[in-house]
């Protein structure tokens, strides 16, 4: 399958215009959301299963065949960051907050108090790093996104230049929160900081510079559709 149109401001940089109405996204959405679960599901189910190796070995044939047939009509290359005619972005491939990406525990964003942005999410096995505990490099990973959207609060969407995490003590999986606002602005660049908290109060720090490419330069989103 083809894809839509791609503005190409950088290579590897381009967005893509798809020109869709709210029903269509709507429609897409009730059928992608609950497909992307059953697969975070089963990654948990591969991860913690323990039935006989027969089953396992049934479980695989059948998991090739579900995926030989999606595989007869694909997109070429990866999802991309698509926006609609007005402006709504859509980045469902994203690795933190994709709706079709079972990598993405998926994150949910809304406005913090403080102009910044929160979120709160549950981290299962498929998140472990040490015995119990979320991945040290999930943590930094999930901190860039967040970040990196509280640098993006007028629209136009910012890189990580430098980001830098302090770990104050282990993150248990389980429930999580993530705070995140400008602290300072110096023309394209932004400082961002942030704060990783489990149920017993912040496990985490982060602070990072965030800079608007040159060629996003006045292509702000009117919000996200995740
Ligand atoms: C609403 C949408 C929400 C979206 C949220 C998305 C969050 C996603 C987070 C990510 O994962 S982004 C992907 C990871 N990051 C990258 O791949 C970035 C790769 N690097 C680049 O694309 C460019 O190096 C970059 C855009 C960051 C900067 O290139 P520029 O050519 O614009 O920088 P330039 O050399 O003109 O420098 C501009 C200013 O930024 C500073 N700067 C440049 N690179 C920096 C850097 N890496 N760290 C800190 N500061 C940096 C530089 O010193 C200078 O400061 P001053 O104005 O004070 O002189």
């Amino acid at each position: 399958m083809s894809r839509p149109e791609t503005d190409s401001p950088g290579a590897g940089m381009e967005f893509t215009l798809e020109d869709i109405s709210d029903e269509e996204i709507m429609r897409r959405r009730a059928l992608y959301e609950p497909f992307t679960d059953s697969v975070r599901d089963l990654i948990d189910a591969v991860i913690r299963t323990e039935v006989d190796d027969a089953t396992v070995r049934q479980a695989q044939a059948e998991i090739a065949g579900v995926v030989q047939r999606l595989r007869t009509q694909q997109m070429d290359g990866a999802y991309g960051v698509r926006y609609t005619a007005d402006k709504k972005g859509m980045a469902w491939g994203n690795a933190v907050i994709g709706l079709r990406n079972a990598i993405a525990p998926p994150l949910v964003l809304r406005p913090g108090d403080d102009g910044g942005v929160v979120t709160d999410a549950t981290l299962g096995a498929a998140y472990e790093g040490p015995s119990g505990l979320v991945h040290g490099g999930v943590c930094a990973m999930l901190f860039d996104h967040v970040l990196g959207e509280a640098a993006s609060v007028d629209g136009i969407p910012c890189f990580t230049g430098t980001i830098s995490v302090r770990y104050l003590r282990p993150t248990p999986l389980g429930p999580i929160r993530i705070d995140a606002a400008i602290s300072g602005r110096d023309g394209r660049k932004k400082i961002v900081r942030g704060t990783l908290s489990g149920p017993d109060g912040v496990t985490a720090e982060a602070e990072g510079i965030f800079i608007v490419p040159r060629e996003f330069e006045g292509q702000a989103f009117s919000s996200w559709v995740s």
